[in-house]
């Protein structure tokens, strides 16, 4: 178990001299700032356990800073000061940041409350290190207690009763295909079948017999008779997923079935009524896909009857910490293991911010179960950078080149450097393997049309 991190910003170099004397110091790994200008960011950048402010001129920015960053929850901080009464530091002391300390300093006090802090964070270490279990909720077939969850379920219990269509909305690997099955799940159609349906993925030789079916002999192959999704979804939910990718021109047969109610298997001469519930998902900002014209306005109205929106990883804070832990606990239970967590690998990974939603968390976590012997560390942990990181990074990316560019060149290389393995790539890109599909296709056609 490594020592606590303790992080000094103080300008007074005799006071940082006595400071330097105390015992306890050599429990901690030390860092010192006299950066009047710099101090909370390094503080920010630097993970640290607990933290000395000579706190001068402490005011609102410093304390919006520490606030924003979540540093005020996440430190044990002492504050010293000269004692003029300052509102930022009693703000700091309300909300439970740590001890302020008003001249003359009483060194003794300030050893007593280090070697405290220092007794509860190798406290929290081992702890944390026999973290197995998850003690998160969960609602249906989704994992999570933090209020953007909370709040999804109660919209999910409330539409699943109803009738109506309903439109997901929520970046890839956020959980929109769970949602769906949650929304089946908790409906009266929970007993007749839960069918999904990739738009994206569809032939367009096939898609009529893929959505309504077709009887033997009506083309050269229809060796049989063959339901579509329409009739193997009958009386349960059919989910649509990526419905933005659906080229426009099968977005009219869809939409003629929502109108209608009704659907003709091909080649034959019955008429069959419709009996599902629609569930459709993209990762498309749907408004965005109507302007673009790659998505039918009069489709989203019939599908959206209630939008749903699911809420990326990086906005569910409290989730992260809880996901981790519960994917190691079924990982555990599958492999009949006893692996832990370590304190500091946990707070890597509420640092991450997540670009892949969920899935990359889950692909992280096995990742690291298979690196780890008993404990996982930090250097267990294969975290992606965010393109925005790789792009400060000095990456060439010319001013006005356009987001949809920009995005294809960023899975062309990912691609090239995992030579063409696909679910390599996708898992970096956080996409899915399915994503990444279409998108390739829809490049290739593109690419056929310019050429
Ligand atoms: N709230 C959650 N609790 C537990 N697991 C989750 C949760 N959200 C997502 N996952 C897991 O993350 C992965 C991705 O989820 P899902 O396929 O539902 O995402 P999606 O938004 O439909 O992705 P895509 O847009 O790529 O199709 C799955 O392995 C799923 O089990």
């Amino acid at each position: 178990m490594g020592r606590p991190s303790l992080f000094i910003f103080m300008d007074d170099l005799e006071l940082l001299q006595e400071l330097q004397r105390l015992p306890v110091l050599q429990e901690f790994i030390v860092t010192i700032s006299s950066d009047t200008d710099a101090w909370p960011q390094q503080l920010q950048a630097g993970n640290f356990d607990a933290a000395i402010i000579e706190a001068k001129q402490f005011d609102q920015e410093h304390f919006d800073f520490l606030n924003q960053h979540h540093l005020l929850s996440d430190i044990d901080f002492i504050f010293l000061s000269s004692g003029k009464p300052n509102p930022y530091l009693d703000k700091m002391m309300l909300r439970g940041a740590g001890y302020h300390f008003r001249k003359p300093y009483h060194l003794n006090r300030i050893g007593t409350t280090l070697s405290d802090f220092h007794e509860h964070l190798a406290r929290d270490r081992q702890q944390s290190e026999k973290v197995i279990t998850s003690d998160l909720d969960q609602f249906g077939l989704l994992v999570g207690s933090s209020k953007a969850m909370l709040k999804l379920y109660r919209t999910i219990r409330k539409v699943a009763q109803t009738s109506a269509n309903v439109f997901i909305v929520g970046e890839s690997g956020a959980g929109k295909e769970l949602v769906a099955n949650t929304i089946h799940a908790a409906s009266e159609r929970t007993d007749h079948p839960f069918v999904a349906l990739n738009c994206g993925a569809l032939s367009p030789e096939l898609v009529d017999s893929e959505l309504f079916g077709h009887v033997k002999g009506a083309f050269t192959g229809a060796h049989k008779d063959h339901q579509g999704v329409f009739e193997q979804a009958r009386g349960g939910t059919l989910f649509l997923d990526e419905v933005t990718e659906m080229p426009l021109e099968h977005q009219v047969k869809l939409l003629r079935v929502l109108e209608s109610g009704e659907f003709r298997p091909v080649g034959s001469q019955t008429t069959h009524m419709a009996d599902v519930r629609i569930v459709a998902a993209t990762n498309r900002e749907p408004i965005e896909a109507i302007n673009d014209e790659l998505f039918r306005e009069d489709l989203y109205f019939r599908l959206a009857q209630f939008p749903l929106q699911v809420p990326p990883l990086r906005d569910r804070g409290e989730d992260i910490i809880g996901l981790a832990k519960h994917f190691l606990a079924y990982r555990n239970a599958q492999e009949k293991q006893n692996k832990s967590i370590d304190m500091e690998t946990l707070k890597n990974i509420k640092a991450h911010p997540w670009p892949g939603n969920v899935r990359e968390l889950k692909h992280t976590i096995e990742r690291a179960y298979i690196l780890a012997d008993d404990i996982i560390m930090p250097e267990h942990l294969i975290l992606q950078t965010t393109p925005r990181t790789r792009v400060e990074e000095g990456i060439d990316v010319p001013a006005g080149m356009s987001l949809e560019e920009l995005e294809q060149a960023a899975i062309e290389r990912t691609l090239a450097s995992n030579r063409g393995n696909k679910s390599d790539t996708a898992q970096q890109l956080g996409i899915s393997v399915k994503t990444l599909y279409n998108k390739l296709g829809k490049y290739q056609q593109r690419s056929g049309k310019d050429s």
